[in-house]
């Protein structure tokens, strides 16, 4: 069906077919179930093709059924009021730690609610009731507040909590910021340190100095990357399927900003003879050699070396691999990077991006998309950057270093992150 239809009846009939698949796949796979209460499944679980492309129709269909039913004024009414207060309330849960005083199965009345988190109980009952409204929380009584399944995984300890925290509580400032730092700064600042960041809190340096200076955020901020790392989509396996990596033979890759090693780890499983250098800044390094990550057999093949990446890159190989590592370094600064492995680089060499590719096509209105346009505002707000498409990398790369030419886009299956490969000529 066309997914741009407006007809009611159309669009119920795909929510219908694609229920009636999601139930058969449900049907077959275990006891566990969708809802809403403290039993029910925490995610949707990974099923087939078939299942997953019924959840994805029937997710934008039901949206779409959804805001035409609404119509347009309404739907900016309500959304802009809703998500400005869906904010005030999770910041408000989650900073008076309430999830944590409701007692996982049972009920708690709100004046012990209140007295457990240090709070007025009548401004936390306006707080709980609009989050109940969006299934966080519920009431069983008037008096009485219950858990639910979204609202049990906001408790101390589990992932949600520095997730809708990061958000809501850190950036959520920034937000308010951001016109400002543009009015101060101008439009379109190539400097990473003229971010709303950088206004909301007053801090003078980029965004890792500011997560770095208090180590509850740098936890929160940690939980947040290691939650959309753990994704299947960003799996480390997927670097395997984009690129041929026996075909270097018994050459060396690089793997730029490679972190502890866990990418340079999935290389040299898929070449069993190449040699992998794994390059990032003194402290990571030093963490890699306290680490575990590197099978003791590998030792051998996978090293480790400080460099910073802004300076000329000495050490010579086949390959220079950069994951998720160019992203949040604006334009300038990234065909700076590229710029430094000039003195290095030799016919033949590669340069091996895997990063967020954006789409050069109109957007659509599904909830994919809806999810990345966020996470591109994201990137503007910490870093002044912004997902680029295949020609905005094209171009940075040749700003880099001119010799660099393109060579291919591969996506494997399920990666979110395509490997993009430049030759030097
Ligand atoms: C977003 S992480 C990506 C890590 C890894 N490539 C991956 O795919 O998960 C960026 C990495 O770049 C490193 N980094 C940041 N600034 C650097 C610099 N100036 N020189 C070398 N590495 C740097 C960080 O320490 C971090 O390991």
């Amino acid at each position: 069906m066309d997914m741009a239809t407006t007809d009611l009846e159309a669009l119920a009939e795909l929510c219908l077919q694609s229920a009636k698949t999601i139930k058969g796949f449900r049907a077959t796979n275990g006891p566990s179930k969708l809802g809403f209460d403290t039993q029910a499944l925490p995610s949707f679980p990974k099923g087939d093709e078939m299942t997953q492309r019924a959840r994805n129709d029937l997710r934008n269909a039901a949206k779409t059924l959804y805001d035409l039913i609404t119509g347009p004024q309404e739907c900016l009414m309500e959304s802009s009021l809703t998500s400005l207060q869906f904010i005030g309330s999770m910041r408000y849960i989650c900073h008076f730690k309430v999830p944590d005083f409701v007692p996982e199965a049972g009920v708690i009345d709100y004046l012990s609610l209140a007295q457990h988190c240090g709070v007025d109980p009548g401004q936390l009952k306006q707080n709980l009731r609009f989050a109940m409204s969006n299934r966080v929380f519920y009431e069983p009584t008037p008096k009485t507040v219950a858990h639910t399944a979204g609202s049990i995984l906001l408790m101390e300890g589990k992932p949600m909590r520095p997730f809708v925290q990061w958000l809501t509580e850190d950036c959520a400032p920034m937000i308010a910021h951001q016109i400002d730092a543009i009015e101060k700064w101008g439009h379109g600042s190539q400097e990473p340190n003229q971010t709303a960041v950088n206004y909301a809190y007053g801090v003078k340096g980029p965004f890792y100095d500011f997560i770095r200076s208090d180590p509850v955020r740098e936890r929160r901020f940690g939980t947040t990357i290691q939650q959309v790392s753990e994704q299947p989509s960003s799996s480390v396996t997927h670097i395997q399927n984009g690129f041929d990596w026996a075909s270097l033979g018994n050459g060396t890759v690089i793997d730029v900003g490679g972190h502890i090693g866990y990418c340079a780890v999935a290389i040299a499983q898929a070449a069993p003879k190449l040699h992998v250098i794994v390059q990032d800044r003194s402290e990571v390094v030093q963490m890699a050699r306290e680490s575990t990550i590197v099978p003791k057999d590998m030792q051998g093949r996978v090293t480790f070396e400080v460099h910073d990446f802004y300076q000329p890159q000495k050490t010579c190989a086949d390959a220079y691999f950069y994951r998720k590592t160019l992203l949040n370094h604006t334009d300038k600064n990234a065909a700076a990077i590229i710029g430094a492995l000039s003195p290095a680089l030799k016919p033949g060499n590669r340069l091996l991006i895997m990063d967020f590719v954006q789409a050069d096509k109109p957007v659509e209105t599904t909830a994919t998309e809806r999810y990345y346009r966020a996470v591109d505002l994201q990137m503007l707000l910490y870093y002044n950057c912004r997902y680029r498409t295949l020609d905005e990398w094209k171009e940075l790369v040749k700003a880099g270093d001119s010799r660099f030419e393109f060579e291919r886009e591969c996506s494997p299956p399920g990666s979110a992150m395509p490997i993009l490969s430049f030759i030097v000529r």
